[in-house]
């Protein structure tokens, strides 16, 4: 028996009053034509299935094909196109050449239609409800510390010395080098607070700022170093931490699972690569699968199990989508 339109209209209706008060968002990016955007439709579904109770916004670049707005869009999320954000000219060998798009995340400073956003890559899932980290103090950036001893990093002075944050006492940081490096956060998800004059002071930076390794990442660790405070890596499980710092992770309590390690992500998943063959691993794979296979979680659904045909909901639906507020009601449990 689906529960009656009023019982939705009062939960709609608590919700607007809520999102008008607190307008948080979660916000993620996407880019090209490829199949990124498979895994922005998983994390809009992930986020779902924990019920979370704010919507998700794509930044989406200009090469962002209709195909894939339309997708974007069918499944709940609030597509806001962005234009690219370049670093200067430079002779700068980015750890991935494609790095170099992923400037264009600053865009997201824009939205101050919100005031607290969780972004999220489109290559993270979310396993457990995290929207208790919109009350986190305002004025800080939150992010999990990131991990320096993966490939990707061999160009670095760190990984040349074999020092890591997340073992700091293992190659202690030599003082000929200099003062040991800031905390370091891993840019694939962080909390930040939309402002036209942080993001006036970003874009004037990034035009002066020489690119590094990991382009906007090293750029936004160098940003805002002196309000970032870490997060434990429950919000960011940087899929190389399971190998590298086992003694770090309590895999059963991770919350967030970002798949960035070479070969991990679950569309294009094979097993091939380097530690890919791992249990761990295939398991956090079959997981994001779950989550991407399961239609109960697909936003038309999650409109008719609250009650109503989508055409019903259309007058709350707008309410809150003007609100800023997940543009679902809250289903019953799909699980
Ligand atoms: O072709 C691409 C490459 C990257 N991205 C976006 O940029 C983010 C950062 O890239 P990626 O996650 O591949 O970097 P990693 O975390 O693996 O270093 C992705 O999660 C996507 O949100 C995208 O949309 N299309
Ligand atoms: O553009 C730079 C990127 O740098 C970061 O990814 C890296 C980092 O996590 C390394 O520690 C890993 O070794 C590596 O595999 C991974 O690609 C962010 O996740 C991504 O969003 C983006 O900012
Ligand atoms: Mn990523």
């Amino acid at each position: 028996m689906a529960p009656d339109l009023t019982t939705a209209t009062k939960t709609t209706t608590s919700l607007v009053k809520q999102a008008s008060i607190s307008s948080c968002a979660y916000v993620t990016f996407l880019a090209g034509n490829g199949d990124y955007v498979k895994g922005v439709v998983g994390l809009a579904k992930g986020l779902r299935k924990v019920r979370s109770k704010y919507p998700l916004v794509v930044a989406i670049l200009p090469d962002v094909p209709d195909e894939h707005r339309k997708i974007l869009v069918s499944q709940g999320c609030i597509v806001k196109e962005i234009e690219p954000v370049y670093p200067p000219e430079n002779q700068t060998q980015f750890a991935m050449a494609y790095y170099v798009i992923n400037y264009s995340k600053l865009r997201i400073w824009e939205f101050v239609e919100y005031s607290k956003m969780i972004y999220l890559d489109g290559d993270i899932q979310v396993f457990d409800n995290i929207d208790h980290l919109f009350d986190l103090q305002d004025g800080y950036f939150y992010g999990v510390m990131d991990c320096f001893c993966e490939q990707t990093w061999s160009f670095s002075p760190q990984y040349k010395i074999g020092y890591c944050q997340q073992c700091p006492d293992r190659v202690q940081w030599p003082a000929e080098m200099g003062p040991k490096p800031p905390l370091y956060f891993n840019a694939g998800m962080f909390v930040f607070e939309p402002s036209l004059s942080t993001y006036d002071d970003l874009l004037q930076t990034v035009k002066v700022t020489t690119p590094t390794l990991f382009a906007e990442q090293d750029f936004l660790n160098m940003f805002f170093k002196d309000i970032y405070r870490p997060l434990p890596p429950i919000y960011n499980l940087v899929l190389a931490m399971l190998w590298r710092h086992p003694e770090n992770i309590e895999l059963e309590k991770v919350k967030v699972v970002h798949y960035c390690a070479a070969g991990s992500k679950p569309w294009r998943y094979t097993g091939k690569e380097e530690n890919m063959d791992r249990e761990d691993i295939k398991i956090l794979v079959k997981k994001w699968w779950d989550i991407y296979n399961d239609e109960s979680l697909d936003y038309k659904n999650t409109v008719v199990a609250a009650g109503g045909t989508e055409a019903d909901l259309q007058p709350f639906l707008a309410a809150l989508s003007e609100a800023g507020v997940a543009h679902y009601l809250t289903a019953p449990s799909a699980a």
